[in-house]
């Protein structure tokens, strides 16, 4: 498997894929001052963000920052009540949900599971896909036999069966111990690279995740910091402060959050992603 470094991800240049030259110019992704209320409670608000082909960007946050409302979002899964997003024309969706509900009296393979309305997707592709994860001896499992980590391998060859243009992961180790997780971010970004996909995920992990991310976005209910995280990864004081947290590290906030995620001195004054800037 080739593992690919952080900072090499983005490739600005035109690609050709077959006898296709695949302009770059466009993101597979543009959210503009995106906002969700719902009930007068404001979930999210002012998030700006770009996301380019075979970029991988991390989204973290504290529990009930509004990471898995962001997704649905730029998914087109909910509706924003403010802001826009635009998705390339024609792009290619795989979902990797944070939770799935299977039922364990139903009998189901997980080659079944990988085609279960995932359209396009045959036995040829199902079994490519589970040996792009390294997991094609799980072809014939039943999917109530596997581990937990067997079954986050197996629902991202699900996302990944269709190779879709943009991964969308929520939460890719839940359930997964500790040394397996920076196994499933290696596979991610290797997954980028044979499929030339942006990938968007979610997770709690920044230790184990940003050697494999490009970018990263703290969020809770809006932006409160973003940057490259190879940056600081080599930084020992960020590691001693922030080692096993989430935590912001491109910036110090200067602004506080109450119980309910509101912001109560709001001067913050990070940069926008997607700005000349970062
Ligand atoms: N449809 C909805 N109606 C009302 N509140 C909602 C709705 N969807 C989400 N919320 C609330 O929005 C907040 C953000 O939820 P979300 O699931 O996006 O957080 P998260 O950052 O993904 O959390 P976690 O890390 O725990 O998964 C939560 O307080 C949740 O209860």
């Amino acid at each position: 498997m080739r593992y690919r470094a952080a900072g090499t991800g983005p490739d600005p240049s035109p690609r050709i894929r077959g006898d296709l030259i695949l302009s770059h110019s466009e993101p597979l992704i543009t959210a503009s001052g995106l906002g969700l209320e719902i009930a007068g409670r404001l979930l999210l608000h002012d998030i700006n963000l770009e996301l380019q082909q075979r970029e991988i960007v991390t989204v973290i946050g504290p529990n009930g920052a509004g990471k898995t409302t962001l997704l649905r979002l730029l998914l087109g899964l909910s509706r924003p009540t403010s802001g826009t997003v635009r998705r390339r024309p024609g792009l290619t969706l795989g979902y990797m949900p944070q939770r799935m509900h299977i039922d364990p009296s139903m009998p189901m393979s997980v080659q079944r599971f990988l085609q279960l309305g995932n359209d396009g997707v045959d036995a040829a592709a199902a079994r490519a896909a589970l040996a792009r994860v390294g997991a094609a001896r799980l072809e014939q499992a039943g999917l109530a036999e596997l581990s937990g980590g067997e079954m986050q391998r197996v629902l991202l060859a699900r996302a990944a069966a269709r190779r879709p243009q943009l991964l969308v992961l929520d939460e890719p180790t839940q359930g997964v111990d500790v040394s397996g997780q920076a196994e499933v971010y290696q596979l991610i970004a290797s997954l980028r690279d044979e499929l030339g996909c942006g990938v968007l995920l979610v997770s709690h992990d920044l230790h184990v995740v940003m050697a494999a991310t490009d970018r990263v976005l703290c969020i809770n209910q809006h932006i409160c910091c973003h940057g490259h995280p190879e940056q600081v990864s080599r930084d020992p004081a960020f590691l001693e402060l922030f080692g096993d947290k989430v935590a912001p590290y491109t910036h110090q906030h200067n602004h506080a959050h109450d119980l309910s995620g509101d912001v109560v001195h709001h001067q913050c004054n990070h940069d926008r992603p997607g700005d000349s800037s970062q």
